[in-house]
């Protein structure tokens, strides 16, 4: 029996349960999902299109953050081997939707999504990254300037993907990315039982050994979409703990931040 981090929502709300060895603190969170706020709606295809950003300078990033001042934005970069599904999640997170066809990601594509928790409205932004060396060396600086949390992710059916993670970790590490900057790790595909290569023991001790949290779960799979979301949303949770991080003029009425009347998702208990 496979390990997961399980999701369960009850009706009116949308409740993580913590994982139970892992819990890397135990918080909880009253957020709703306010809106689905990618930077550009693609027409539910999931087709790679405009809002695939192949910058060269920080100065497009700016641009595009001018008109989301108002909230604090956490920037989420997701980084593993090409082909392990991070386009896949991005958009399942960012967009609902599991993407009817991907292309190797070039440079980076550039999401976001409105969450509001504890009554603060934030932005998380996933910087979905080319795992293809050729496609994302000019970028790497890009990516971990100002990182605030890191995803990495493998294939679940691929044990190369899996090992080299350190690879990855290093890469992370060479760039000074802080330890304390939240790290997870996510194993994806799981809906292929029958092609797992890499089991959750192994993968729970890697997991453990560099103080991440493991989900193991499917973008492809309607079901897990939960799961998926919970994350992104743990690393929400976690970074708003942090009161460090920079404040953006959070919008409030009469001293309170307001909540969101545009969902019934409302009540969650932080996966963290
Ligand atoms: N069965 C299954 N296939 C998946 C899943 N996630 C992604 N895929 C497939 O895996 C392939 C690669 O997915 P991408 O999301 O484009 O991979 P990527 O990691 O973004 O790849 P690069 O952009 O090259 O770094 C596509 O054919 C997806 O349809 C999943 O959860 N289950
Ligand atoms: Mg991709």
């Amino acid at each position: 029996m496979r390990k997961r981090i399980a999701v369960v929502a009850l009706p009116g709300s949308l409740t993580f349960l913590p994982p139970s060895a892992r819990t890397v603190h135990n918080c909880v969170h009253q957020l709703s999902v306010m809106a689905n706020e990618s930077l550009e709606n693609d027409g539910g295809t999931g087709s790679r299109n405009s809002r695939n950003i192949h910058f060269t300078s920080s100065v497009d990033l700016s641009t595009s953050l001018e008109s989301s001042v108002q909230t604090r934005i956490f920037k989420i970069i997701v980084i593993g081997d090409s082909n392990v599904g991070k386009t896949c999640l991005t958009f399942r997170f960012t967009g609902g939707s599991f993407p009817e066809k991907t292309e190797a990601t070039i440079g980076v594509d550039f999401r976001e999504k409105a969450v509001e928790i504890e009554g603060e409205k934030i932005k998380v932004q996933v910087w979905d990254t080319a795992g293809q060396e050729r496609f994302r060396k000019s970028m790497v600086e890009h990516y971990y300037r100002n990182v605030h949390a890191v995803v990495f992710v493998y294939d679940v059916t691929k044990m190369n993907s899996f090992q080299n993670l350190k690879t990855w970790i290093q890469e992370c590490n060479g760039h000074r990315v802080s330890p304390t900057v939240p790290r997870v790790l996510v194993g994806n595909k799981c809906d292929l039982v029958s092609q797992i290569q890499v089991p959750s023991n192994t993968a729970l001790k890697f997991a453990d050994a560099h103080n991440m949290l493991l989900f193991e779960t499917s973008a492809k799979d309607p079901k897990e979409s939960q799961n998926v979301d919970s994350i992104f949303m743990c690393l929400a949770c976690r970074l708003k703990a942090q009161k460090s991080l920079l404040y953006r003029d959070v919008e409030r009425e009469d001293g309170r931040v307001r909540l969101s009347q545009e969902t019934n998702i409302n009540k969650s208990i932080c996966p963290c």
